[in-house]
């Protein structure tokens, strides 16, 4: 019989990037990609989302490929699995099975892994919420599994619409989850950490502007330059 193919694992991202990309979450990372070529600024699909708002995941992309509900592959990688990588598991949006569970969620956290990023289905939802590994998938369903096939572990692959490579930026919150190509990591995030700058300064303008109006004062101007310009453009 031929051999799976099981690839290994790629190296770690530096923990310098993965502090940097945890300050930045999904939206500004996404807004880092604006620009830069990378289909939809590297965001899965709106249906993959987390078990709970407040799950929040940053790490290196392990990649499994499996279909048609089958787990297999997800079991053999979970045991096999490392400290401070992201499980990615292509599940082909199957939608007549989960794919996971408390049991497999629980694995995943003992072995040090840091979470799960599913195209497919997810049960035990209650007790995944009280795990806390942070876990997006696309929805639930209570059906068991199949277990068949051994599918393929560390290729690239296909998640929520996006190429994922092993070793990949993998960044998911409450707002969905963004993959940053191994390659263009530290230009995304430093485009990232421009927003996030112009994004404080505004923050604190808007504040001052609403404080100023409350008070009676004059609040001047709320509008951002570049709206200015627009207006100007369009001769409003
Ligand atoms: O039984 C399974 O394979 C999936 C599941 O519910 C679990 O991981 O708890
Ligand atoms: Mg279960």
């Amino acid at each position: 019989m031929e051999k799976p193919n099981y690839r290994p694992f790629a190296p770690l991202i530096p923990d310098e990037m993965i502090q940097r990309a945890e300050r930045l979450g999904a939206a500004l990372l996404a807004d880092g990609m604006i620009g830069m070529g990378i289909p939809f600024e590297g965001c899965m699909d709106a249906q993959i989302s987390p078990v709970h708002d407040s799950m929040r995941i940053v790490g290196t992309a392990y990649t499994v490929s499996t279909a048609s509900g089958d787990n297999l592959p997800i079991h053999l990688a979970i045991y096999s699995g490392k400290e401070g990588y992201v499980l990615i598991i292509d599940g082909k949006g199957h939608a007549d099975h989960p794919y996971l569970g408390e049991l497999m969620t629980s694995a995943t956290k003992a072995v040090g892994l840091k979470g799960i990023v599913l195209d497919g289905l997810v049960r035990d939802k209650q007790a995944l919420i009280e795990l806390g590994l942070p876990v997006f998938a696309k929805g639930f369903m209570p059906r068991g599994p199949i277990k068949k096939e051994p599918g393929e572990i560390n290729t690239a692959i296909s998640c929520g619409g996006v190429t994922v490579h092993p070793g990949d930026l993998i960044v998911g919150d409450a707002d969905g989850v963004v993959v940053v190509p191994r390659d263009r990591i530290e230009a995304v995030i430093e485009a990232s950490e421009k927003k996030l700058d112009y994004e404080e300064k505004r923050k604190i303008t808007i504040a001052e502007y609403e404080k100023k109006r409350k008070q009676g004062m004059d609040p001047g101007e709320l509008a951002p330059q570049w709206v200015k310009d627009k207006s100007t453009e369009f001769g409003l």
